[in-house]
């Protein structure tokens, strides 16, 4: 299933156009990650993948066919396309961890069994079945943030939209949301993620899309990331492995440290 973006534009009355004209495509079973500075519409553009913000232009589609703005269209697209905000304070609302989780397969119109069954699924999943019971706002940041996830996932979505879902976690928090999203995939479920961490979106993505300008640039993630030019243009970073392959003038391009010590013991 390809969820795509085809010349859409985007913006808010009070700021203008963020979005301009972008066309974007995120494949079944590809990793990609969204990159840019600050401010650059990386949320604004999930939003519209989504359906929670209307573009200004363009269109967004499922394997082609159009995303319609009306509820039917709107709850259509929500079972297939799944967005969990950064903040998860923006996305948990009920007093405990079940009720959370289980808001959104209820209004699917799930049976309370049937729902039930995807809340013991989806926090399986996000490895925070011992959580089921604990009151939302008792949970801790990370805790917090793999619980939103298990909202989103208690919906079984093809397409899994996560905006900066390793943000604010420590070593170990990152490693779990990882882990998590690995399970997640090996069910089906395509994820895509905005992060500003550049080493992280070298080695976890298969694809890049760089927002700049109002615009976007899509392809592989070494790519993208090791060029330049796109790299100053978007306020990035070079990622750790490509600006140490270009300093020792290697022609291969690592993805991380396991790259790295592989190409140091080529003899
Ligand atoms: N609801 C809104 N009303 C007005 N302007 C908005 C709104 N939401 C976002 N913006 C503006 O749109 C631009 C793009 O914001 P967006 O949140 O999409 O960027 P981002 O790339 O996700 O940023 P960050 O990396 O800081 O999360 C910013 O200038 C922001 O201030």
């Amino acid at each position: 299933m390809t969820l795509q973006a085809e010349g859409l534009s985007a913006g808010y009355p009070s700021r203008g156009t963020v979005l301009d004209e972008v066309s974007v495509s995120l494949t079944a079973g590809e990793r990609t990650v969204l990159l840019g500075a600050n401010g650059s519409g990386k949320t604004t553009l999930l939003g519209c993948l989504s359906g929670a913000i209307v573009p200004t232009g363009g269109v967004v589609s499922i394997d082609g066919v159009p995303l319609q703005h009306s509820r039917h269209g709107l709850s259509d697209h929500r079972r297939r396309v799944q967005l969990v905000l950064q903040d998860p304070d923006d996305q948990l609302f009920s007093a405990d961890v079940t009720q959370d989780v289980s808001f959104g397969p209820l209004n699917l119109g799930l049976s309370e069994d049937e729902a039930r069954d995807r809340v013991v699924e989806a926090l399986d999943l996000l490895g925070v079945s011992h959580l089921s019971e604990r009151a939302t706002h008792q949970l801790s940041y990370g805790e917090k943030k793999r619980v939103a996830v298990a909202g989103a996932v208690a919906m079984r979505p093809s397409h899994l939209l996560l905006d900066e879902p390793t943000a604010g976690l420590d070593p170990d928090g990152v490693e779990d949301m990882l882990t998590a999203i690995a399970r997640l995939e090996a069910h089906g479920t395509t994820v895509t993620m905005a992060t500003h961490d550049v080493d992280l979106a070298l080695a976890w993505g298969t694809s890049a899309v760089v927002v700049t300008g109002g615009r976007t640039r899509q392809g592989p993630v070494a790519d993208l990331l090791g060029d330049p030019v796109l790299v100053a243009a978007a306020h990035l970073r070079t990622p750790w492995p490509l600006e140490l392959a270009a300093r020792l003038g290697w022609a291969e391009r690592p993805r991380g440290l396991e790259d790295v010590t592989r190409l140091l013991a080529r003899p």
